[in-house]
């Protein structure tokens, strides 16, 4: 079993400053789209999205990095009591220095970081989902739950612009279930670009009923079949979590305006990977689809006119 540092011994930590540090580099280090989104914000903001990340990272880590296998539902535990430590305002290890400030600072509930583990949990017990239904309370877990960390940071104001192109209509008191969707978005759409390298650990995201509906078996997809059933099936697949991500648009203008260009930039930029898909024809199994830079950078002034007018 993996072992966690001991939670409750008092160690020497490294300092606020050098912590936040720490967590800049790991989100720089581990994605380009959300330290590009934070490098959008103003300071305050940008340092705890960072704390927040890597405490979502290294949860991730624990099920899907290099030590998972040593991973058991007692080590999840372990965490689980670890983040109650870093919620009183014990940190345990270096990066917990700038999450206990950043929870100092923005009223984050802890909740959504249990459901987190909670998604963990789920990867540790079980590599099919059956419906969508099973497969979106997943992706709430592991993805809708950032939104949920990260909405409290970036601040909600809903002070309402009248304009002549309005298309979301009357501006919302409350994003919670947009910033929750674009969670889902996110995470729907790694799982389509994700398909082959989690085949290659023995793991189906992907509905076994959406499977069967398109007459595409479970063998079809660990030998890496493309043809037209999987492309039909993707192209639903693709349909749905655009959705989501048209859902999440709708939300964006409810939040303090200094995070809007951020939140749009991240949520093209990751969306981007489902147009990245399309042009791969659906071959999510010999090529990996990604934003080249250029595509990224054109999609900056973009997001930056729809933070200011949508
Ligand atoms: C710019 C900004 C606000 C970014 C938020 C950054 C953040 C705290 C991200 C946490 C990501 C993380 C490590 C989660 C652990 C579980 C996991 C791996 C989820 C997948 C992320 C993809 O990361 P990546 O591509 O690096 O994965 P791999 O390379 O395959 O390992 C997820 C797909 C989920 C990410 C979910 C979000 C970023 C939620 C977004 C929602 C908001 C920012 C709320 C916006 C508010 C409104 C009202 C729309
Ligand atoms: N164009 C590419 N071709 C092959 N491998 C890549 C490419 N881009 C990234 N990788 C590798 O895959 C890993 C994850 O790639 P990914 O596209 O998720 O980039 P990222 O830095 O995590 O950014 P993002 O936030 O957009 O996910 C990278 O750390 C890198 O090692
Ligand atoms: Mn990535």
């Amino acid at each position: 079993m993996l072992k966690l540092p001991d939670y409750s011994c008092v160690r020497t930590l490294v300092s606020l400053d050098d912590a936040y540090e720490l967590c800049r580099q790991i989100t720089a280090k581990y994605s380009k789209t959300f330290y590009l989104g934070t490098m959008l914000m103003p300071e305050a903001k940008r340092r705890a999205i960072w704390a927040i990340y890597v405490w979502c990272r290294r949860t991730d880590e624990l099920v899907d990095g290099p030590r998972a296998s040593l991973t058991t539902s007692e080590t999840l535990d372990e965490w689980e009591k670890q983040l109650e430590a870093v919620f009183d305002g014990h940190p345990v290890e270096d990066p917990d220095v700038a999450l206990v400030d950043t929870l100092e600072r923005f009223p984050i509930d802890i909740q959504p970081f249990r459901d987190m583990i909670a998604g963990q949990r789920m990867d540790l017990h079980r590599s099919r989902y059956e419906t969508f239904e099973q497969l979106e309370l997943y992706c709430y877990r592991v993805a809708g739950t950032v939104g949920l960390m990260t909405t409290p940071v970036m601040g909600i104001d809903t002070v309402p612009r009248t304009t002549p192109w309005d298309l979301y209509g009357t501006v919302q008191d409350d994003p919670t279930s947009e910033a929750v969707a674009l969670g889902i978005a996110n995470q729907l759409t790694n799982i389509l670009r994700d398909v082959g390298e989690d085949a290659s650990r023995g793991r189906i995201y992907i509905p076994l009923d959406e499977l069967a509906l398109f007459g595409y078996t479970e063998e079809d997809l660990f030998n890496g079949v493309v043809d037209e059933r999987w492309r039909e099936l993707m192209r639903f697949q693709i349909q749905r979590a655009r959705k989501f991500f048209v859902s999440a648009e709708r939300g964006i203008r409810s939040l303090s305006r200094d995070a809007r260009f951020p939140v749009w930039a991240a949520l093209m930029l990751y969306s981007g990977i489902l147009d990245e898909i399309e042009r791969n024809n659906y071959d999510v199994f010999r090529y990996r689809a990604y934003v080249p830079g250029f595509r990224k950078l054109t999609c900056l002034p973009i997001a930056r006119l729809r933070a200011a007018v949508l």
